[in-house]
């Protein structure tokens, strides 16, 4: 299917959707979010596909949500439109999605980012929350994740002065999992999505759900969480495959 502001491809199991308004910075407009989430609609029903990555240009992965639209936005259409909810779509998608962050990811760009499970770091990516210069706070999530994921001080000062943080800092406090030099960052990005494509599709799901459980639940039940899906997969033919496979010294062929 074809979309006005994103590009989305396959790659052999892996679906690449790539943010594509290269005049303003890949800011997220109401056609943007419209796109993204028919776009992982798309690839979620898709059997083929076993992992997502989200990627924006090399000069930016998105820079927040498009100001020039949200200027006359007023607080009861905010209220009762509340636009900003179909943002969270990316937050369900239940197969696993990697963030492929170049260049700026700024507002909604980096709450994006964090919406997905992991992010790769271009050297040239920059992370920041600078609503706060508009005359208004992070809306989609920033103040509660950037805040789980780089602890109370740093987020603060960062929502509080809106001042960017380069991929070192971003790497060194936990919000990327890794730097790449920009050149790679795509293949490199393709090639971890192919690695998890390649898993079992219901263990990479059953892992995200559980790893998320995390941030939602006590220790307890989380592990009590685990501890439950860990059994159930003894039911899957993936995990007779799996094994056999080590066994037999072979490469496993999971069900797709
Ligand atoms: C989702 C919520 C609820 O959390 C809210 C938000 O996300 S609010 C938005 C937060 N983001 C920002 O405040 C970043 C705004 N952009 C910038 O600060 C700069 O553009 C920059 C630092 C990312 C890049 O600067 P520079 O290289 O100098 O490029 P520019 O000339 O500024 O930009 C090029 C072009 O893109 C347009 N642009 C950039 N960002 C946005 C945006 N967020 N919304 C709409 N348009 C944007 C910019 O206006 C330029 O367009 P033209 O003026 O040339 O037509």
């Amino acid at each position: 299917m074809a979309y006005e502001t994103i590009l989305v491809e396959r790659h052999d199991r892996v679906g690449l959707i790539r943010l594509n308004r290269p005049q303003a910075l890949n800011a997220l407009n109401r056609q943007l979010i419209t796109d993204l989430n028919a776009a992982l609609d798309e690839l979620e029903q898709d059997r083929s596909i076993g992992c997502l990555v989200l990627t924006g240009s090399e000069k930016a992965f998105a820079a927040g949500a498009d100001i020039k639209e949200m200027q006359g936005f007023t607080y009861p259409g905010t209220y009762l439109d509340d636009f900003i909810t179909s943002w969270e779509r990316l937050s369900r998608t239940r197969k696993p999605v990697i963030a492929a962050v170049a260049g700026f990811a700024l507002g909604g760009g980096c709450e994006l980012a964090m919406m997905c499970d992991f992010i790769l770091a271009a050297d040239t990516a920059k992370f920041g929350q600078p609503e706060i210069k508009l005359g208004v706070m992070p809306g989609s999530g920033g103040t509660q994740r950037l805040t789980r994921f780089v602890g109370k001080s740093k987020a603060m000062e960062m929502c509080l002065t809106g001042r960017m943080m380069d991929a070192v800092e971003a790497e060194r406090s936990g919000l990327v999992s890794r730097i790449i030099p920009a050149a790679e960052l795509l293949d490199e990005a393709l090639k971890v999505a192919k690695a998890i494509a390649d898993m079992s599709l219901t263990v990479a799901m059953q892992t995200k759900e559980s790893v998320n459980r995390s941030y939602e639940t006590t220790l307890a039940e989380g592990i009590r969480f685990e501890r439950r899906v860990f059994q159930a997969q003894f039911a899957l033919a993936d995990q007779k495959e799996g094994m056999a496979a080590f066994i037999g010294k072979r490469p496993a062929n999971f069900e797709r």
